[in-house]
């Protein structure tokens, strides 16, 4: 990591965050390739609670194919974007400043991507578009399930993954951030989204071709993510750090817009299904881990987050469940 000799502390430092290959064909869980790449997955994740991985079962074409679909769809005018509508709140379209989402609840769901096409096209539905985004969602819900298998089995608490893995539904916002204004180098005019930890168990970003998105680590360092264009970044939220008692936390991020073009970026969210309650299993708390926060059920903790206290809050997963 480079550091600044100069007395002002540097705001960035220059840093690649780990990456890490999940295309082996021979990454199956037992095998000795999964133990290595749990091992890094553990390693990367105590240390920024992020890494980059490499994940070519995604291909080329399909991202280059979902990201056409992205454009297409924040062309389409204010009044049809605005027919994104979830029964959840903030899972439907978004739009302040710079930043603009739509959202695609169970994407990796074939229907439901039909139920969001035919929102947005009620003649048509755009069966391409259709087939891209739920084929994208699909391939790249197998990385979260991987991620997610290796950090139980790291922990010792196998026996919970299946549970786990049939509570959780499959989020994915496709973002789109106009260019900031020419003439203007203040930073605050750049921010495309604040600083903020995720919520949900793990999010998969990508980033196409316009870079912006920075973590911060332990050390209140912000990097620069500057992922090669076929890797994607999996980072942990509260809801898995609450979960796990604490061992492995999530991360701040951003977007500072600094390139004057528009970005586009998706993600994939694994999110805990209603009414699952979030328990820390016991086999993570003993003395030297006690128990840090009470079981919860997501929804009531997205209710709170969205609440006047719980943005408020320096840490809302804390704020609402911290014993
Ligand atoms: O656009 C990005 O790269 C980041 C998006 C993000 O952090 C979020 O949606 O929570
Ligand atoms: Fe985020």
């Amino acid at each position: 990591m480079d550091s600044d000799s100069s007395s002002v502390p540097p705001l960035y430092v220059s840093f690649q965050l780990p990456v890490i290959d999940f295309s082996d064909q021979t990454l199956k869980p037992g095998s000795s390739k999964w133990e290595e790449v749990k091992t890094d997955v553990r390693k990367a994740l105590e240390d920024y609670g992020c890494f980059e991985a490499s994940f070519q079962k995604v291909s080329t074409e399909l991202k280059k194919s979902v990201f056409q679909a992205v454009e297409e769809l924040f062309e389409l005018p204010t009044e049809t974007k605005q027919r994104n509508v979830s029964s959840k709140p903030f899972h439907g379209y978004l739009c302040h400043n710079l930043y603009q989402s739509l959202g695609i609840d169970d994407a990796n769901v074939l229907e439901k991507v039909n139920d969001f096409t035919q929102q947005i096209w009620p003649d048509h539905g755009n069966k391409k578009i259709r087939e891209t985004i739920h084929r994208f969602s699909e391939q790249l819900s197998e990385l979260d399930m991987m991620v997610r298998r290796m950090i139980m089995e790291s922990f010792g608490i196998e026996k919970y993954i299946d549970e786990h893995l049939n509570a959780t539904n499959y989020l994915l916002r496709m973002m789109n951030y106009t260019a900031p204004p020419d003439d203007d180098d203040v930073e605050e005019t750049k921010i495309g989204l604040r600083s903020h930890t995720d919520k949900n168990i793990i999010t998969i970003l990508h980033q196409y071709q316009v870079d912006g998105l920075e973590v911060e680590t332990k050390d209140k360092k912000w990097i620069k993510v500057k992922p090669s264009q076929d890797s994607f970044l999996v980072m942990v939220g509260d809801s898995l750090c609450a979960f796990l008692n604490g061992r492995l936390s999530s991360p701040y991020h951003r977007v500072l817009m600094t390139e004057k073009k528009t970005r586009y970026s998706t993600g994939l969210f694994s999110v805990p299904k209603s009414g699952f309650i979030i328990d820390s299993p016991q086999e993570l708390i003993d003395e030297e881990h006690p128990r840090i926060f009470k079981p919860f059920d997501y929804d009531d903790f997205l209710t709170f987050f969205h609440s006047e206290a719980g943005r408020k809050a320096q840490s809302s997963i804390h704020a609402f469940c911290a014993l």
